[in-house]
């Protein structure tokens, strides 16, 4: 495998019995193992059981709540997260943005139950900051582009070296994935040339005509 990481946010785009996502995940599978790329996936809470006994792959959680066990009702529980077979989280999403207090706390309760990080940002600024929290990964994504199909490594390739330069000196440890409008090989080979070790994208593969043939094409050009 390379040190190049893809991660697909399934987010809410497959509705039904979970099947969808057994069916993308077990796509990622063969193009991660005919590729050499590390591939993970994040479905929907109720199906990180399901995807992670089923399909040998990374599986991440979107999100998680930084809660003990105890007295608490209606949160994402770090261990059950951990137990349902996930191996890391989304944390800081901008579709589910927490205060810089709560993902501070997320890094924590995921750290101790040593499931992998990735903190979303929307900017330099906030991937600086994601970095002096110590993440595995910083996930850049302007908002403006999520869902556009216009790739953030060619619309705005300022916020992904920024971010990189941001981090490297804030924390050279933590790494740098980029993602918003990603889909195509071209726009990976353009995110690894700007810095970042990869990418965290969504609807250019899940929404697919054919999920397998957009990943193939995806890992193509690296
Ligand atoms: O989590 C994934 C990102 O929000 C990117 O989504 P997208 O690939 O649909 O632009």
């Amino acid at each position: 495998m390379s040190s190049t990481l893809i991660v697909l946010n399934l987010k809410t785009y497959l509705e039904g019995t979970g099947e969808g996502a057994v069916k993308v995940a077990q796509a990622c599978k063969e193009v991660a193992d005919d590729s050499g790329i590390e591939i993970g996936v994040a479905p929907q809470f109720c199906d990180i059981y399901r995807v992670a006994s089923q399909v040998d792959l990374p599986v991440y959680s979107q999100s998680l709540d930084p809660v003990g066990a105890g007295s608490f009702t209606g949160h994402a529980f770090v261990q059950s997260i951990k137990d349902a077979g996930a191996v890391g989280t989304l944390i800081n999403h901008s579709e589910c943005r927490l205060t810089l207090a709560n993902i501070d706390a997320s890094i924590t309760t995921a750290k101790n139950a040593a499931l992998k990080t990735i903190v979303c940002t929307n900017n330099v600024a906030t991937s600086a900051a994601a970095a002096a929290l110590g993440p595995d990964y910083v996930a850049v994504e302007p908002p403006e582009l999520i869902g556009s199909g216009i790739p953030v490594s060619k619309a705005d390739p300022g916020v992904v070296t920024g971010s990189v330069d941001a981090v490297k000196r804030i924390n050279p440890a933590v790494q740098v994935l980029c993602g918003a409008g990603i889909s195509k090989g071209e726009d990976l080979a353009a995110a690894l040339e700007l810095g970042s070790v990869g990418v965290l994208l969504a609807s250019g593969i899940v929404k697919a005509a054919n999920p397998k043939a957009a990943l193939e094409d995806l890992v193509s050009k690296v």
